[in-house]
């Protein structure tokens, strides 16, 4: 699912009154809705799921829907609006994606069929599901290339001085993988930016305000002993300790999840992994802001074309670019993973002709996760069936390519992939090629799931009806030979069942017939029956009700063996990891993109390296300038000057995604890179504000400088643009300045500090490991030229009046602005100068009349080459702007 749009939790508006006085079924629509109190009730009505009172003003409001009304209550009309069941997946989508729950109730109750007593009473109904943005399993709902995450939190029950242990647990229903953390409660941001979940369960005053829309409502923590049995028992140990070194919080976040799915999937439990315990130690730190300044798996308006997994992702499958989101949120500190990840995807590229073999393979490879999670909650479809078939023979290919290149050379992650696919479910394989049918129908109910030949029953319940079908067909044309009414014809009849139909005119001649019943007649049509179709009629029903019934009966086992098969989530992981080697060989194939060697030092090197975003986003008609970046311990604070525009963010920028994807195990967009492994990582490039939380740019700045300079240690990188730049000249400077030397003499992270100061750069003398590096710039007649190079030295000057014009500031303001930098520079910002002022701001000349009035006055003889020069610049310009041809 998308992530959701800030915003506070809708909530449903309008009045539900008493349920005193109400009619049967309206009493059953408001015991319902006493269920599920803070979700929109869906109830089922035919071929329809409608919403009353409050429910149906706002989902009326929510869809854009027609609001009427339906009988009365108290003798008031009660609004409702409703939604075809046919066409209720979109309007769902559509509530879930603004944050709203959806109860959905159903009939439970078969409605009387003719000939039984009447119904006594509404049908019977109940909520059999609770539709929340973390729970869902439907295709149509969920993003195919993203992980859904339902998140619960929880602190321990009394109150702990400083800042809390804290638990958190997460699954994803729709493919059952569950994990734990155990971390402190000032982290509970950073957990939940690296894990973006659609849901959270937690007390409202733990879950900071970017995520605060997505808490749901009215949740209780269980009590510890509850939460121990609740787990045990859903993982089937006798102690949850049995599977891990969980915390307090850690076991009640988990068993507060495993409430919340059993009651949302109305007491069905699905199939969900064992837990996993995360060890936040391994990964790299990366803060809230730290994510939100480098659009990593989502950029900062919600888009994720321009990001960076969207710039590296070359999977086949929507399996494959969920993992590698997930490894992009999360880099390692492991060097054994990383190496062994970065050894299996060099061997894939270094093996002639693999990535062509595989690619084929893994894009018709199907989802298998998702589908076991449907399967799973009993929302399986006969093609969940054929998607577990599909992949287990794209295992046995997939493994039929990889035998004979595995060898005792092979890297460890390709053996065990190969190792972890051979013939793991070879058993139900064969069953589900024997059971499916060639071509499948959409829903099990259509029958045709199971092939003719899997079950004797089957086959024979299905002939008798098939021959039960010849057989009328035959009668169809005895009777019309036998009563001479060639278009008479045996239909079938919801009510009725099977009968003779003929026109009124012939109906009125058959009338007497004995051997013939009467059963309805219409100005037009005349409807009998014989004793002979009745039995017909009544063995046909019998056949296809057994057929049916068979049918659905091999469909649960089918499931059932499905759903338990031990290997198969496995199965479905490995595959995705597959796919994401096979897409990194690609990537890595063209040259471009190199394997970073790493290191457990200090070291930091790049060479030519690219910022993949801004580099696609350039195209190819203009070329990306590599930059190299060198941060050894001797020299590990770089100080960065240049002009605006000139590419100091993107440089900033481009260092920081290296490391993120060495240490995601991924190919980096350099031609060399050597990296000692990070422990934390933290970027500040570009303001924000967050005026929601009351704080302006500077205070956000400040906050977030605060942050780094508490958390960052000498296995750290730190890249900050522009400290300082939100207050006075001379504030800014100071704090810079102050800043630097911590990162510098403290801290000794390695550090890019970039910054309009140029006063800085005198630092280098009494910092040793600071070197001043600037953005190459070419002046030309006062114009300047960005030739995004990264160089030793420091800048001149910031080009700011320059970059101004470049973005429209009227020419008056511009000219204004250079006579006053002009005078500042010389009296070195002692005093205001006292220029003339210039009048003309509120109506600013035409810039090319300006230029060409000026051109007008030149006297041609006596100019001088510096003016002639000019001139001829000039013209150049005005030329461009015009689109004239001066010359
Ligand atoms: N290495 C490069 N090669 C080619 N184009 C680049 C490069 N770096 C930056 N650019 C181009 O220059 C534009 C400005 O770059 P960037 O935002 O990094 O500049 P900046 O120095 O940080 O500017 P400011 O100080 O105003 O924020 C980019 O949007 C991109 O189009």
């Amino acid at each position: 699912m998308a992530s959701f749009p800030l915003m506070t939790t809708p909530e449903i508006t309008g009045i539900i009154p008493s349920s005193e006085g109400a009619t049967p079924a309206m009493a059953q629509w408001f015991a319902l809705k006493a269920q599920e109190p803070d979700a929109l009730l869906f109830f089922r009505m035919g071929d329809f799921y409608e919403l009353f009172f409050a429910d149906a003003e706002t989902a009326a409001m929510a869809l854009d829907i027609s609001l009427t009304t339906r009988g009365k209550h108290n003798e008031t009309p009660i609004p409702m609006c409703g939604v075809p069941v046919a066409a209720a997946p979109a309007y769902l989508a559509r509530l879930i994606r603004r944050g709203f729950r959806v109860a959905v109730a159903e009939q439970t109750e078969q409605a009387r069929k003719p000939g039984e007593p009447p119904q006594k009473g509404p049908l019977a109904r109940a909520i059999v599901r609770l539709v929340t943005p973390g729970t869902l399993t439907e295709e149509e709902l969920l993003e195919a290339g993203r992980q859904n995450l339902l998140l619960a939190l929880a602190t321990p029950a009394k109150k702990t001085r400083g800042s809390a242990p804290c638990g958190a647990a997460w699954i994803d229903i729709s493919t059952g993988s569950f994990e734990t953390a155990a971390f402190s409660q000032n982290q509970v941001e950073e957990l939940l930016a690296r894990l973006d979940p659609s849901e959270i369960l937690a007390d409202p005053a733990l879950v900071p305000d970017p995520f605060s829309a997505r808490v749901a409502p009215s949740i209780t923590l269980p009590g510890l002993e509850t939460a121990r049995s609740r787990m045990a028992e859903a993982f089937d140990v006798a102690q949850i300790s049995i599977l891990g070194d969980f915390t307090d919080e850690e076991i009640r976040a988990g068993a507060l999840i495993l409430d919340y799915v059993r009651r949302s999937q109305a007491g069905t439990m699905p199939r969900i992994a064992r837990p996993l315990r995360r060890d936040d130690s391994e990964t790299l730190g990366l803060d809230p802001a730290t994510r939100a300044s480098l659009d990593l798996v989502q950029a900062r308006d919600g888009t994720t074309t321009h990001t960076l997994l969207a710039s590296v992702d070359r999977c086949a499958s929507a399996a494959g670019q969920r993992l590698l989101a997930q490894w992009i949120a999360a880099p390692s500190t492991e060097l054994t993973l990383i190496q062994g990840r970065q050894a299996a995807w060099r061997w894939i590229a270094g093996q002639p002709g693999l990535i062509e073999t595989l690619t084929p393979l893994l894009k018709k490879a199907p989802d298998l996760a998702r589908a076991l999670g449907r399967l799973s909650t009993g929302r399986g479809l006969p093609r969940d069936l054929a998607a577990t078939r599909d992949l287990l023979q794209a295992a046995d290919a997939l493994v039929a390519v990889l035998e004979p290149l595995c060898t005792e050379s092979t890297p460890p992650l390709i053996r065990s992939l190969f190792a972890g696919l051979y013939g793991r479910a070879d058993a139900l394989l064969d069953t589900l090629e024997k059971a499916l049918a060639e071509s499948l129908p959409a829903r099990i109910e259509d029958g045709g799931t199971i092939a003719t030949g899997f079950d004797a029953d089957l086959d024979r319940y299905r002939g008798l009806r098939d021959d039960s079908k010849r057989t009328l067909a035959a009668m169809q044309q005895r009777y019309a030979e036998q009563f001479n009414v060639a278009t008479l014809k045996i239909k079938h009849h919801a009510q009725l069942g099977y009968i003779i139909e003929t026109s009124a005119l012939h109906g009125a001649k058959l009338r007497d017939r004995p051997e013939l019943s009467f059963r309805q007649g219409t100005a037009n049509l005349v409807r009998f029956t014989t004793d002979e179709l009745l039995e017909l009629d009544r063995a046909i029903l019998e056949a296809a009700d057994r057929a049916s019934a068979t049918e659905r009966r091999l469909f649960a086992a089918l499931v059932a063996q499905t759903v338990s098969h031990p290997a198969l989530p496995e199965l479905a992981a490995l595959f995705a990891t597959a796919d994401v080697l096979t897409g990194c060989a690609k990537l890595a194939q063209g040259g471009s993109w190199c394997s970073p060697e790493m290191t457990q030092d200090q070291e930091f090197e790049l060479k030519s390296c690219r910022h993949p975003v801004v580099e696609a986003a350039l195209g190819r008609a203009t070329r990306f300038i590599p930059n190299d970046c060198s941060l050894p311990p001797s020299q590990r604070v770089m100080l960065l000057t240049g002009p605006n525009m000139a590419g100091k963010s993107t440089f900033l920028r481009q260092t920081a995604l290296a490391v993120i994807l060495a240490q995601a195990g991924l190919p980096v967009p350099a031609e060399k890179a050597r990296i000692g492994i990070v422990d934390r990582l933290f970027s500040r490039v570009g303001a924000a504000d967050d005026l929601a939380r009351g704080r302006s740019t500077f205070m956000v700045e400040m906050t977030e400088t605060a942050a780094i300079l508490r958390q960052a240690g000498p296995r750290s990188l730190v890249v900050v643009d522009e400290i300082g730049r939100g207050t006075s000249t001379l504030d800014g400077l100071a704090i810079a300045w102050a800043t630097l030397e911590a990162l510098h003499s403290q801290l000794g992270s390695r550090t890019i500090f970039a910054t309009h100061f140029h006063e800085l750069c005198s630092l280098s003398d009494s910092m040793p490991r600071l070197t001043p590096y600037t953005m190459a710039v070419r002046e030309w007649q006062g114009d300047v030229v960005f030739q995004h190079e990264v160089r030793k030295g420091s800048a001149r000057k910031s080009w700011g009046v320059h970059v101004a014009q470049l973005a429209g500031v009227p020419m008056p303001v511009v000219q204004r602005a250079t006579r006053l930098l002009a005078a500042l520079e010389r009296d070195q910002g002692k005093s205001v100068p006292q220029l003339p002022l210039f009048e003309t701001i509120a109506s600013p000349p035409d810039e090319p009349d300006c230029l060409r009035e000026a051109l007008e006055a030149l006297d041609p003889d006596s100019l001088s080459p510096k003016a002639a020069l000019e001139a001829l610049y000039a013209l150049r310009k005005l030329a461009l702007e015009t689109k004239n041809d001066l010359t």
